[in-house]
């Protein structure tokens, strides 16, 4: 069951580096095909992660004019996958029309329409950067919230969000609002260029509905061992506080 809450993304340059990586994990059910693989292979690696029955977030992180993202993701919806992103930036006017073409590519394609989830704020970066180089007067947190507030209000089925925020989306929005959280880091794992992390079980109790865990998985010397060291601390920490999975 818990096995089921981790998303492990395909960040891979190749088809065949991708069939590697599924093979040395077949206990993995729900993989994560971001812009570096789809760049890179289009929808081939879709169909292969279909024919093994894996679960399929498409992590293409759109960000563009109303017109444009729905295009898109009317275009996407069509590959009957089952999580999809853009950026919450993109703003109401695109998000709403985003909502309306996963539903309209979805039926075309006669597939089930996937989640379409927003982005928050980049997990990489730090209270200091969203001040400093972005130029956000907002508190992070705060900013985060705003974010997943507004992906709500223009009829997304979710966002995504660092597990440091991701409590305070769940006491916030709504119960059916999923929230998927990357960044994650078990104490045994480097950060790398995640800045504001927490490990899988801290994350799960604080209300995330998914984990993404790459590199600390894909990139350890032992990946299957990894991935046993991840299940196991999220099976042996207390579940008072976890949400099932539909
Ligand atoms: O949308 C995402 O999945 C995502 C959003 C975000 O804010 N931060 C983030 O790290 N990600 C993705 O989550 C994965 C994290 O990988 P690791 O840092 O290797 O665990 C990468 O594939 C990122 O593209």
């Amino acid at each position: 069951m818990n096995a089921e809450k981790i998303i492990v993304p395909l960040d891979v340059s190749d088809l065949d580096s991708a069939i590697a990586l599924i093979n040395k994990l077949p206990q993995v059910t729900f993989w994560k095909v971001g812009l570096e693989l789809f760049t890179s292979t289009g929808p081939k690696i879709l169909d292969i992660l279909k024919s093994r029955q894996k679960r399929i977030f498409l992590d293409l992180k759109f960000h563009d004019i109303p017109n444009t993202v729905a295009g898109a993701c009317r275009a996407a919806a069509g590959y009957g996958v089952d999580l999809l992103t853009i950026h919450a930036t993109c703003g109401n006017d695109a998000l709403k029309a985003a909502a309306e073409a996963v539903e309209i590519g979805a039926e075309k394609a006669g597939t089930k329409p996937p989640q379409l989830i927003a982005i928050t704020l980049l997990t990489s970066i730090s209270p200091r950067q969203l001040a400093f180089d972005l130029k956000i007067p907002l508190e992070l947190p705060e900013f985060a919230l705003e974010m997943a507030l507004l992906a709500e209000k223009s009829g997304l089925n979710g966002a995504v969000c660092s597990p440091q925020e991701v409590q305070q989306l769940r006491e916030t929005c709504k119960n059916d609002f999923l929230l998927v959280c990357p960044g994650v880091r078990p104490t045994w794992s480097d950060k790398g260029d995640q800045k504001r992390s927490l490990t899988p079980s801290q994350a799960i109790t604080a209300g995330a509905d998914y984990l993404v865990i790459g590199r600390p998985i894909t990139a350890a010397a032992e990946p299957e061992l990894a991935w046993n060291l991840v299940v196991e601390e999220l099976n042996t920490f207390p579940t008072k506080n976890q949400r099932p999975l539909d």
